[in-house]
């Protein structure tokens, strides 16, 4: 049985009044910097001169320092920072003015357990690791309500590692919707794991599918849209709210028969490529690839990340979205 914790098993008081630097103002900076600055922790943000970040921080009433000046003297540096920059940055600007006794730490435990990163023996290194998007994290936090997370303690200097990451962990909402204690190890795997076979991977991978099937078989590009993108959150909105049972009891019979005989022929095709998938994380591969994608300046990561932005899912789905306020579409720049 895993072990939980919820607000009742965190004291905030042991972060109150300490030095809090968030480095980096992402995704998952800009909201544990305001989750926490909301909660009443003494917060700065730590960047680089020239960062796009800067502005919004500023605007959102941060203090922003150089990642030096961010570091030093703080009691908690949380690295938000994309997973393959964070070794070059904690080299250069974080490990030469981390205090003793201070605590290091992550929302994702890639270099760590990938020993990109080694700390020295005289700080903490914990992680708190949100199960959701940054954007989510802030979000669901302003609502009054939380997102899920996960809370591990690799080294335990001072002997107040785990106090510490689950104070930090109530300051930016999790424990309002659960902490469940893991390792490095398991965080990471697991992680990488859901977001390239089920999450971000596969779900997309069965949109385009359905999209494709619909579209050159000649039905309307809108309504292939609406089929698979579309109501796909709406269907995800039943699994959240009641899990399984639920969305079947909401669906009609004919699509619970249709989604099962249909879903487990796709079960059947995928499960065999997603052990794969996992021993591909386990022993390391996809970390070193993703690294070594990195030092040669991203040329197949950006080539298949335009494929993307062009496909004609993505327009159709933009004008629609469009025609919904109610929404609140999002768009994005593409970096060239
Ligand atoms: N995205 C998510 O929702 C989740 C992420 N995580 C983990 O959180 C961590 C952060 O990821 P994410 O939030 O996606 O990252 P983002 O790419 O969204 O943000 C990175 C931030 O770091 C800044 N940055 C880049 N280079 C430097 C530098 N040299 N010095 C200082 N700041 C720099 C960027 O500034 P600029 O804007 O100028 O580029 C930006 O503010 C990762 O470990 C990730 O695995 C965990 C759970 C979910
Ligand atoms: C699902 C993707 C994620 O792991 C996350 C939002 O939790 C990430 O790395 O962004
Ligand atoms: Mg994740
Ligand atoms: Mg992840």
């Amino acid at each position: 049985m895993a072990t939980l914790y919820y607000d009742k098993d965190a004291d905030l008081s042991v972060l109150e009044g300490k030095k809090i630097a968030v480095i980096g103002y992402g995704s998952q900076g800009h909201a544990h910097a305001l989750n926490a600055k909301d909660s009443g922790l003494n917060v700065v943000v730590g960047l680089y001169e020239g960062s796009s970040s800067k502005a919004k921080a500023e605007a959102d009433g941060l203090e922003v320092l150089s990642v030096a000046d961010a570091v030093k003297g703080a009691d908690v540096v949380m690295l938000a920072l994309p997973d393959t920059k964070q070794a070059a940055i904690y080299e250069e600007h974080v490990g030469p003015n981390l205090k003793d006794g201070a605590m290091l730490m992550f929302a994702h435990g890639f270099n760590i357990h990938f020993k990109q990163i080694e700390p020295p023996s005289t700080v903490d290194v914990t992680m708190v690791a949100p199960k959701a998007p940054g954007h989510r994290v802030r979000e669901v936090f302003t609502e009054g309500a939380g997102t899920p997370g996960l809370v591990a303690v690799a080294q335990d200097a001072t002997g107040e590692a785990k106090a510490k990451a689950l104070a930090y962990a109530r300051a930016i909402g999790c424990t309002r919707a659960g902490v469940i204690e893991t390792t490095f190890k398991e965080e990471t795997e697991t992680d990488l794991f859901g977001e390239q076979a089920v999450l971000c991977g596969g779900v997309t991978a069965l949109i385009r599918a359905g999209f494709e099937t619909l579209v050159k078989a000649g039905y309307q590009p809108e309504i292939a849209y609406f089929e698979c993108m579309h109501e796909l959150k709406l269907i995800v909105d039943l699994l959240y709210q009641g899990g399984l049972s639920y969305m079947w009891y909401s669906v009609s019979n004919t699509a619970e028969q249709g989604g099962y005989v249909v879903g487990d022929q796709i079960e059947e095709m995928v499960k065999e490529e997603m052990a794969g998938v996992l021993q591909r994380i386990q022993s390391g591969e996809f970390a070193q690839a993703w690294i070594e994608e990195n030092q040669n300046g991203l040329p197949k990561f950006k080539a298949r990340r335009q494929k993307e932005h062009d496909l004609l899912l993505e327009e159709v789905g933009a004008e629609l979205r469009d025609m919904m306020p109610f929404l609140n579409a999002k768009k994005i720049k593409q970096e060239s």
